[in-house]
């Protein structure tokens, strides 16, 4: 469960994300807003990338502001940009470079690897050079590394923006395809179907919190 308690965030004045109170218990859930509304900040705060300067954020128990080696191992972050998240020089080796700390031999990494690209579409495309690849298949990619650390939370920060509609919809039908809670940061309100739970975020504040069809119409209200 993701729980944040009265959290809120400043940069200097600026108040951008102001008293959120939610409980996360859900396997899919959505954050949409404007521009600016706050959903990267809060999406970060679930794996202590960005802390907050108010209220806390706790992870089944754990405070990512306190303990972010330990939540990073169990909260997975797919970022907007996948050349940002890509390190390696070819495919096969990214996602490998991903369990070099789990103390697994080469081979199996290689193999475990192999895998996992097998499985989200990228099958035969260890060797290929990760920055020569589409922007939807780096985003897969970006996902493929982060996913063979089998990570209990997924938080996703608008993963789609570079995908043609789609591949957007392939993207998203593997999220759901997924075993672990996703937390999805998006604009693209029409993926947002099946989801469990949508959170609109106006100016750093909850604005509804609610099922997709009642919480978009109030979504598409609030931007008209
Ligand atoms: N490092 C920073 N320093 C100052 N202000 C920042 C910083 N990072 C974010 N902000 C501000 O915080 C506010 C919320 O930003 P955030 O990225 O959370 O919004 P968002 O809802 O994800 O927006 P978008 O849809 O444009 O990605 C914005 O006004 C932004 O300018």
């Amino acid at each position: 469960m993701i729980e944040f308690e009265g959290v809120g965030h400043r940069y200097g004045d600026h108040a951008v994300v102001d008293d959120v109170t939610l409980r996360l218990t859900e396997q899919r859930i959505a954050f949409v807003g404007a521009n600016g509304s706050g959903k990267s900040t809060l999406a970060r705060m679930i794996n202590g990338l960005v802390h907050p300067t108010s209220g806390r954020v706790l992870v089944d128990g754990v405070d990512p502001a306190r303990q972010g080696r330990t939540i990073r191992k169990r909260v997975g972050f797919v970022f907007t940009n996948p050349d940002s998240q890509i390190v390696m020089p070819t495919a096969g080796e990214d996602v490998a470079f991903s369990l070099r700390r789990k103390g697994i031999p080469a081979k199996e990494r290689e193999r475990r690897a192999a895998e996992m690209l097998a499985r989200y579409g990228l099958a035969g495309y260890e060797e290929h050079p990760a920055h020569q690849l589409s922007g939807g298949q780096k985003q897969l990619l970006a996902l493929c590394s982060m996913l063979v650390l089998d990570p209990d939370v997924l938080v996703c920060d608008e993963p789609t923006t570079l995908l043609d509609l789609r591949n957007k919809r392939r993207f998203v039908d593997r999220l759901e395809q997924l075993p672990q809670q996703i937390v999805l940061a998006t604009h693209d309100l029409d993926l947002l179907d099946d989801f469990d739970r949508v959170v609109v975020l106006d100016e750093g504040r909850v604005a509804a919190d609610d099922l997709p069809e009642p919480a978009l119409q109030y979504y598409r209200k609030l931007i008209s």
